[in-house]
Parts: C-alpha cells; structure tokens; sequence
C-alpha cells in the first residue's frame, strides 16, 4: 500500500509539509491539503525558530519542539542541527526532567514509543510490531523509570527520558530516527504521588519485582531480537538492583549497553583522562573517592578499575586506589547491606584507627586525601566549602565531578567549586554550566554526562553490525574522545565542549567501528569500517 494524502502529512517520517513540491502534492493526493506556497527545508526551520524563540518557559519551548518532532521528524533535526547547543537541555537533561515530572498533566502524543505493561506480557511482540510499524529498527532504548534520572521512580512518565535519549542519538551521531524505538517498560509504582494522580496514565499499581518482573525482561529481550535482530538494546534508567543484574544476564549474548553504568563510566573516565592531560599527571598515582556507590558510581569505579589494569596493576593493587561512600558512609568489608557491585571494593577497618568516625564524606575526605572526587549521590549540595577545601590542601588540582542530574540535585556548582578552590579544581558537571569568570580566567566547565559518548558509541556498533559491545571497544572509545582536550588554553575544560557534538561523536563512531571489526564481531562483511559508519548516517533532508 503506498501511503498518500492525509496518511502521508500525518506520517512524521513522511511528512514534509509545505515543502511537497507542486509534482508531490500531485502524486500522493495532496493537491489543495496545504496553503499554495511551496516551501525549501530552510524556510520552514528558520520560520519554526522563530516559533520555539517566542514561547517562554523552557518546558513550552520543549512542547513545541515535541509536537514538531511528531509532525515531522526531518524537520525537527534540520533545526535541532543547527542548534544542538541550544536544544540539547531542553529536549534532554535537564527540562526533560520537568516533561517527565508532568506527563500527565500535558499529554498530548505517545511519540511513537512502545508501552509495553507487565500485566500483559501477551502483547509484548505485538506491541513491538505495532509501533515498528514495518520500520527496520536498529536501536531501541528501554526504560522501566524506577531510576529517572536522580528523582527516582516516575512509572510510565520515564518514557521521556527514551525519546529525549533517542534524540540525542540521531543530532549527535546521525541515526536514522526511522531505525529507533523508545520503550517504556511500565511495571508499576512506588511513586505515591503519581499512584494517587487520577490522570496517571501508567498502570496504578506497586512496582511488580522480582522473579515476576525477571520474567518480562526476559520474555521482551527474546521479542525483541526476534523482531530486530540487527538491532542493539540500550538500557536507561533502570533501579539500582536492577540495572547490573540485567546487564550482567544478556551482555555477553547480545549487542547490548546500560548507559548508566557503562556510558557513565566511560564518560567520566574520559574526563579524568582529559583532567590528567591539564595537571600533567598519571592514571595510576590518584586516589579516587565515589560518594554515591550505586548504578553510575560503581559503573564508574569499574571501568576506572579496568584501566588501571590495563596499566599494568595487579587487581589488588587497583582496587586499593578506591574508596566508596554511601549512606552508611565509607563502605567497608563488614558493612551491612552491601550490592553486589560495592563488595568488590570496599576497605578494612584495620586500615584506620578511626574506622568508626568514617561515616560521613567529609571524615573521610579529611582522612584518605583523594584526588579525584565523584558525586553519583542524588544529594544536592554535598561537596561542601569545607570538604571542598579540605581536598584541596592535599592535592594541587583536585578533580571534582558533581555528575548527579537534574540541575537541583547536583552535589556542587562549578562556580563554587572554582571559587573553594582559587581555581585549582579540575570540574565536570552533569548538566551543562556556564563559564566561570574568577580572577581574570575564564574557566570552560565540560558536561560529564553519558550524552556526549553514547551517541558515537551506539552509532558505531549500529553500522559496524555489531553481536556483543566488549571492553576492548569501550576502552577505544574512551581514549578516542579523552584525547580531543585543548589542555594549552588557561580555563581549559576537560571534556570537548557540546558545541562539538557531532564532529567527536563521528570519530567515537568510527573508532567503535573499527574497533568491532577488528575483533570480528560484525555480522554482515565490512572492509571499510569508516566508510561503514559514513554510509549509515543519516542527514536530516528532504
Ligand atoms: N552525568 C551523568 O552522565 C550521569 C549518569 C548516570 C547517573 N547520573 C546521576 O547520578 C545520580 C545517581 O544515579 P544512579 O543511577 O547511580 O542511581 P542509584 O540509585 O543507583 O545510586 C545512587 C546511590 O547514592 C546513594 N545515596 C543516596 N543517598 C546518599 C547519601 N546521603 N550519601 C551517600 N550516598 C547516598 C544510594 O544509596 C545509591 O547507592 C543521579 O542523580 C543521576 O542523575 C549522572
Ligand atoms: O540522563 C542524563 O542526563 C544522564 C544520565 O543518564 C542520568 O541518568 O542522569
Ligand atoms: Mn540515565
């Protein structure tokens, strides 16, 4: 069946709108459906800007940036290319955080994503294929929200968070949007305000765990490759005792990558690498401190720890670089309640003769001296002057990342960590944070946030044809993106700026590419792996 007349306008892959030339309006039945001026794709973005410029707040310049993604998808990334700065924080982190917060409240469009709801894990694959709609899907992004962000359980509201992941995929790396699903996962809610929301839209009951819950993700992940077998599976969001389990089950069975833990450690080991390169100093001489040890903090300490080995250190000595604080405090052998993934690094008391008072971040920053300091914590304003400074005494150019997300919940601005530390402090923030004049330097703040290596990584292993995502890949991407700081410029960031976006993304994709085949793990036969990578991009034109 060819699609014409309404179905085509209605269809965002299809549509065009005004730009149908006079020939098209004739061919698909269009004749007389839209004003008689034909339109180039640059009239109708310039027209849309200033559209999106008129509407205040930022959650309304989202909305109207949402419905035009719906109405027409070239369109919206033609715009979003020339502005990828400018609607990164509103199509993703962190207005996103706002949409996902009022879902409810402002509804207006499923955006293509599939709902798949634990109650009917009949109609897992029709769903899949409902909303595939005959596309050949080559990426999807899953959530079950029971970790948005740091605001917790958000239930069916969480989709947001896959379509603003989604988008930043194609305007960074250049995926087909037509190749990509967003899925949400709706396995309840502990969330009490949204249980008790008479617009919720999500099923209105408790979170289903445990085997019940194992089950459906076991049961959608064997739909999933049935329908798309080419496709890699990226996981987001997920709760704390969830996302290891989950990625520990499937990622040496298939294409697949939690963002949280693996992009997140990856990112924010490329921000060291990019901080070393300013200070002059080595991998292997810092002392690293993760306040907040769960998803992205232990994603973290890992791939810093496979580093390190790869450098050459015995894995006790690797780990001894580690110290992980969490509620209980310092995390030690005999603490209780311990995941999986924090025993592997915790310390013993006999380390310290104080052990006992080591149950609050600055006791332990006063104690241990690291050099490198990461917030994954959810809890806002804990970097604190005097921990700050206390940090400070003891290394030249501390490495400071307060990465918790959104904006309200970040353990330190960049501001005050430049001012605590008379600009010593070498910073990476999760969301994006403006420069910061402080005695006549002007410092550049780079995003430590998963955004800027996902994209490259997952464009990479979608061209390459990629069956598994392995740690040699992750590592060349690490290392691809940690070499591009200008470390000359006084204030240099330590990560490339957003600005950048596309170029450093294209050279992560190509690096992963490489990468995949040189291990010979690509599907279909590929010579050229760059030339891979150039031939699935896609561009946003008519
Ligand atoms: N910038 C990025 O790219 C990026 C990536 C992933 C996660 N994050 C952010 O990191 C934060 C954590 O995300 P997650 O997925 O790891 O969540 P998570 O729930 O898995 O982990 C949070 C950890 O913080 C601990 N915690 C809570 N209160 C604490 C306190 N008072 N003191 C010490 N530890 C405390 C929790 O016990 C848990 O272990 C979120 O705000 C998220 O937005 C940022
Ligand atoms: O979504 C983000 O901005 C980064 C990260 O995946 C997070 O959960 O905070
Ligand atoms: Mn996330």
């Amino acid at each position: 069946m060819t699609t014409t007349g309404y179905n085509i306008l209605r269809n965002p892959f299809l549509n065009k709108g005004t730009a149908f030339s006079t020939a098209e309006r004739e061919q698909f039945g269009l004749t007389g459906t839209l004003p008689s001026q034909v339109q180039t794709i640059e009239e109708q973005a310039d027209q849309a800007y200033k559209q999106f410029q008129a509407k205040s707040p930022l959650l309304e310049k989202r909305i109207f940036l949402m419905n035009l993604f719906n109405e027409n998808v070239t369109l919206f990334y033609h715009l979003m290319d020339q502005h990828v700065s400018e609607f990164m924080p509103i199509v993703y982190d962190p207005v996103v955080a706002e949409s996902i917060e009022q879902y409810n409240e402002i509804y207006t469009n499923p955006q293509n994503a599939a709902f798949l709801s634990i109650d009917h894990p009949e109609n897992i694959e029709n769903t899949l294929k409902n909303t595939a709609d005959g596309r050949d899907i080559k990426l999807v992004v899953v959530t079950d929200a029971e970790g948005i962000l740091g605001m917790g359980d958000w239930g069916v509201n969480g989709v947001d968070i896959a379509v603003g992941k989604l988008m930043v995929y194609t305007a960074a790396a250049g995926i087909d949007p037509a190749t990509v699903l967003p899925v949400s996962i709706d396995a309840g809610t502990n969330n009490k305000t949204l249980l008790d929301n008479p617009l919720y839209l999500g099923n209105k009951h408790e979170r289903i765990a445990g085997q019940e819950y194992l089950e459906f993700i076991d049961k959608f992940v064997a739909a999933e490759q049935k329908l798309f077998p080419e496709s890699l599976l990226h996981w987001e969001d997920f709760g704390r005792s969830n996302a290891q389990v989950i990625l520990d089950k499937y990622k040496d069975s298939i294409a697949t990558f939690n963002d949280d833990i693996q992009g997140t450690g990856m990112i924010v080991l490329a921000g060291i690498f990019g901080a070393l390169n300013i200070s002059k100093e080595k991998l292997v001489d810092q002392r690293f401190l993760t306040f907040g040890a769960g998803t992205a903090g232990m994603g973290i300490v890992n791939q810093i720890f496979s580093e390190l080995k790869q450098a050459g250190l015995s894995d006790e000595e690797a780990r001894s670089h580690f110290y992980l604080v969490d509620k209980q405090g310092l995390l030690f052998d005999d603490t209780e309640d311990l995941t999986e993934a924090q025993k592997s690094f915790t310390r013993s008391r006999e380390e310290f003769v104080n052990s006992e008072q080591l149950d609050n971040l600055q006791a332990v920053v006063d104690e241990i001296h690291p050099t490198v300091l990461i917030g994954t914590s959810t809890q806002p304003g804990t970097f604190t002057e005097n921990i700050v400074k206390s940090m400070a005494q003891n290394t030249e150019r501390p490495i400071i990342f307060p990465l918790s997300n959104p904006t309200k919940l970040a353990e330190a601005t960049a501001e005050n960590l430049i001012k605590w530390t008379d600009g010593k402090a070498l910073i990476a923030t999760g969301i994006p944070a403006d420069n910061v004049t402080y005695k006549g330097v002007t410092y550049k703040i780079g995003q430590g946030n998963n955004a800027l290596i996902y994209p490259g990584l997952g464009f990479g292993l979608v061209a390459s044809t990629a069956k598994l995502l392995t740690q040699e890949t992750i590592s060349a991407a690490i290392h691809a993106l940690g070499g591009l700081v200008d470390v000359n410029e006084p204030g240099a960031a330590v990560l490339p700026p957003v600005s950048n976006l596309t170029e450093f993304s294209q050279k992560i994709a190509e690096i992963t590419a490489q990468s995949v085949v040189k291990q010979g793990l690509n599907r279909e036969k590929i010579d050229d792996p760059k030339q891979a990578v150039q031939d699935a991009k896609w561009s946003a034109e008519y």
